[in-house]
């Protein structure tokens, strides 16, 4: 049995520190690994969204660029237009999933890397073309802020058209020329580059806002366990599957003994305080894809998935034994208290979520009648389950 917290009992972990700007707002902040992957999961679905919009927004530039070059210098619009439409075809390759491994981020950086580096080509074609294609690739570098959640991808997908300019910079503008429009350019993806690092803080504050409020919403605040509506749904969800593979699956109904004793004679707080205990107590002795959620007032229910009655029943009995031997300290002297617990195992005629759930009742009412602080598993003899 391993000690790692129970499913749905789960903290919000904390993000790493970062530089702190207006509005709470943390540069170069990291998330934990597996956050940082869900965000990355999110960020490509919207992508994933937007790229459809793409194509009619680059087919747009092109079309406004030939006529633009088709003005400059009718004679050249030969040379222009085939070599845009080429790298606009190629880049179009993008708009498809195909059966490649690239993701929305891959596809959207490929699609810019061919438009902008057309449009520098082209212009690279006609006088002064190039610092036409310089605004021009200004203005589209600012999608680039949008695709990209690292540096790393922001560099590599600019790189492309970046050198294009250069060595077709070097070629056709006098050194002047060549050094402003450098100059302007790394100006525009600096700017488009702190914009990207913004929008990512703004990303990753969204995100871990959004965990929180989803973790409040389907957490108990006091005890931190599953709270019924999402115990109800997960549970199901995984009686569900064990259903369909055949598998194992253990269900735990805890119960405090006597708890309105304990809150009558130590008072509210203490009450609260046995309640905290306990789910400290199951979450340190379940798996942790073990469900655990507070079904009631002070009832829990474990789901244990690829768990039989015996390890289930040795694992609470590991929980009742630990309970019965804490001593809380209460400002009206020291407290025990005592749970009883009923078990019930998928099986013919238990196969479904509520029938398992009054299995587990229905072996917890036993459990309470046999003198409490035990554990009943249901169908079985009750002397042979019972704690001593
Ligand atoms: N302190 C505190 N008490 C609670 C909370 N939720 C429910 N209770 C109390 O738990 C008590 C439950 O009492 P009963 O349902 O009579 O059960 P019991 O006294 O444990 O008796 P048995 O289950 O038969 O052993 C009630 O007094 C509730 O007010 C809570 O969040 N905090």
């Amino acid at each position: 049995m391993t000690h790692c917290p129970a499913r749905g009992s789960k903290q919000v972990p904390h993000a790493g520190e970062g530089f702190t700007m207006p509005f709470g707002l943390s540069l170069g902040q990291t998330l934990p690994e597996q956050d940082e992957r869900a965000l990355a999961t999110k960020h490509n679905a919207a992508l994933a969204h937007m790229l459809p919009l793409w194509g009619p927004l680059f087919g747009a530039t092109v079309v406004l660029f030939t006529l633009w070059d088709f003005w400059i210098m009718p004679a050249r619009i030969a040379l222009t237009a085939p070599l845009r439409l080429a790298l606009v075809l190629i880049g179009s390759i993008a708009y498809r999933q195909w059966r490649l491994p690239w993701t929305p981020v891959h596809r959207a950086g490929f699609i810019y890397a061919t438009h902008a580096s057309g449009m520098v080509a082209g212009a690279a074609l006609l006088p002064n073309g190039l610092l036409i294609g310089l605004a021009a690739i200004t203005a589209t570098l600012f999608l680039v802020s949008l695709v990209a959640l690292r540096l790393s991808t922001f560099v590599l997908i600019v790189l492309p058209s970046t050198l294009l300019l250069i060595v077709l910079g070097l070629g056709t503008m006098s050194p002047y020329g060549l050094i402003n429009t450098i100059v302007l350019y790394l100006f525009a993806a600096g700017i488009a580059a702190a914009m990207m690092a913004v929008l990512v803080a703004f990303r990753r504050q969204a995100f871990l806002f959004e965990k929180q409020l989803l973790h409040s919403a389907r957490h108990d605040s006091l005890s931190g366990a599953a709270n019924r509506g999402y115990l109800n749904e997960a549970g199901a969800r995984e009686v569900a599957l064990a259903r369909r593979h055949k598998r194992p699956l253990a269900l735990a109904m805890i119960d405090i003994d006597h708890f309105k004793r304990v809150n009558d004679i130590y008072g509210h707080v203490a009450g609260d305080n046995v309640i905290r205990e306990l789910a400290n107590v199951c979450r340190h002795n379940l798996r942790e894809g073990d469900l655990f959620g507070r079904f009631g007032g002070e009832e829990f229910v474990c789901v244990m998935p690829e768990t039989e009655a015996d390890q289930a029943f040795a694992c609470v009995e590991r929980i009742r034994r630990s309970i019965e031997a804490l001593r809380l300290d209460t400002g009206r002297g020291p407290l025990q208290f005592t749970i009883s617990t009923g078990i019930a195992v998928l099986g013919p005629g238990r196969d479904q979520w509520e029938s398992l759930l009054q299995e587990a009742d229905d072996a917890l009412y036993q459990a309470k009648g046999g003198g409490r602080n035990r554990t009943q598993v249901a169908g079985a003899q009750p002397h042979d389950q019972a704690a001593p």
